[in-house]
């Protein structure tokens, strides 16, 4: 699977040179057996010209006419064999290719970027977008393409504009779709949209183009049948919002706090809670007061996330949701991670001191680093990082260390466009800076579950986005939870 990372998405370019190098051999060799039946045709017609020019004496004479028999049997069926041959030349092997899933994957992942940044088809076809070029300008069937995989992922509203973008560039001269096609297209998902009429108008004028057109044949009359339903029924209700109200316009990056909350807010330098900071003091900011939410600046260095990074790289795979009675994959969170433990390289522990040393809380009830890296359109839906206990049963029995009492994520990355990890119960979005990390309590200092925590990673648009998840269990806390955090202390 590519789409659900960026990084993996990086490796498809090394695939597409090596198929490309290997495009490239298979050509030559055709070349050179091309050129070699040009010499063959060359001679065979040289000689067909000689006896052309007076055809009983050479069919007569029994030397030419020896040639001829004997051209035809062996020269002629050598050749044949020759044509036949394998040059040996084949398309490198394919088992490393992307596949359905990863296209339906990268649509899905375009269709959610559409939704979240208000971003129009039209727009994006420019190659232009918040006055930033992201590609270059797209052509009719590159939007048809786009709108026909929208369909195949019922994003119909999205796949309705790529294909009516796809109508608007079309030309006598556009390459690779014919205006009928595109027309149906639009028509097909226009009517899942309910908008039979444009739909019937689109088939209408496709039949008066091509009168015979099959596809415009059979959804004509159902179409009228859907107007007429329609005009008596009405449409079914509009499928509500899939998005917890606020998190879209968080993660365009509107703080909703009112601004005198917002000036209650500070920066400082923490050096006094453990002997450690006294030599080194953390850059801590408030990002919230209540529940806090704080920012450590400069906490893992380039060279440290480059170590992690490349730890994780080889033992990444698609990230699940749930705990450990249900897990699975989920398009609600597209990213790919990875467990590291404290042994497996010095940084690893090093990190896990350190996270000690920004929460004062015991790292013996911590979860290993997961390291995450999102795709196309990787996010993370708004969630809890705690889990709800069922009747009668434990929360993380695997761990056995009670429920996820905080969390601190590490960003590993910046992010050119979007990924911002958004708290919409609290109108907040804090969007991720290279080094720093983040740190909030899960939990009441009661350890009832806090769900003002209900939190979000928005869509990636532009960047590869790494992040560093430490989760911290309960047990061995009772006496290091520490009330600095709370700034009424
Ligand atoms: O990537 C982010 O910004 C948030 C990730 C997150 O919430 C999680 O992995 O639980
Ligand atoms: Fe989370």
């Amino acid at each position: 699977e590519y789409y659900s990372s960026v990084e993996q998405m990086r490796k498809l370019l090394k695939l597409e040179e090596s198929l490309v190098t290997s495009l490239g051999q298979y050509i030559k060799l055709h070349e050179q057996k091309i050129e070699f039946l040009h010499r063959q045709r060359d001679l065979l017609e040289k000689e067909l010209k000689k006896g052309l020019k007076d055809d009983i004496e050479y069919s007569s004479n029994p030397v030419s006419a020896f040639l001829m028999v004997n051209r035809l049997v062996n020269d002629w069926e050598r050749l044949r064999a020759f044509m036949d041959m394998d040059v040996g030349a084949k398309l490198q092997n394919t088992t490393e290719m992307p596949t359905h899933e990863d296209l339906i994957g990268v649509v899905e992942g375009l269709a959610r970027l559409q939704d979240m940044y208000e971003l129009n088809a039209k727009e994006m076809a420019s190659g232009k977008l918040l006055d930033r070029t992201i590609g270059r300008q797209l052509k009719t069937a590159e939007c048809y393409e786009i709108g026909n995989k929208l369909t195949a992922a019922k994003s119909y509203r999205h796949a309705v504009s790529w294909l009516r973008e796809s109508l608007r560039l079309w030309t006598m001269d556009s390459p690779g779709v014919s205006k009928v096609e595109v027309m149906n297209a639009l028509s097909y998902a226009l009517s899942h949209q309910g908008e039979y009429e444009e739909a019937l108008e689109l088939t209408q004028k496709v039949l008066k183009l091509q009168p015979d057109n099959q596809r415009a044949l059979n959804s004509k009359e159902p179409l009228e049948k859907w107007i007429e339903y329609k005009k008596q029924h009405g449409l079914p209700p509009p499928v509500p919002e899939p998005y917890v109200k606020n998190y879209p316009s968080l993660c365009r990056g509107d703080d909703q706090r009112p601004a005198k909350e917002l000036a209650k807010l500070r920066c400082r330098y923490e050096h006094n809670r453990t002997p450690f900071l006294r030599i080194s003091p953390l850059k801590l900011q408030e990002v919230n007061h209540d529940p806090m939410i704080v920012m450590y600046h400069d906490v893992i260095s380039n060279k440290e996330i480059d170590a992690i990074i490349s730890i994780s790289k080889p033992l990444m795979h698609r990230s699940m949701v749930g705990d450990d009675h249900e897990k699975a994959v989920s398009k609600t969170r597209t990213s790919s991670n990875a467990w590291l433990d404290d042994v497996m390289h010095p940084v690893v522990r090093t990190l896990s001191q350190r996270t000690e040393d920004m929460t004062n809380l015991a790292m013996t009830a911590a979860e290993r680093l997961q390291v995450g890296n999102y795709g196309i359109g990787g996010h993370y839906l708004p969630h809890y990082d705690y889990a709800v206990a069922e009747e009668g049963k434990e929360v993380y029995p695997s761990i056995g260390k009670g429920n996820r009492i905080a969390t601190v994520m590490y960003y590993l990355s910046d992010v050119a466009i979007g990924g911002a990890t958004v708290f919409p119960q609290l109108g907040l979005g804090v969007f991720p800076q290279k080094g720093s990390a983040i740190f909030w309590y899960n939990l009441h200092a009661n350890g009832t579950v806090d769900h003002r925590t209900l939190h979000g990673a928005c869509p990636v648009f532009v960047g590869s986005k790494w992040v560093g998840n430490k989760w911290i269990h309960e047990r061995g806390q009772e006496f290091r939870r520490s009330c600095e955090l709370d700034p009424k202390v």
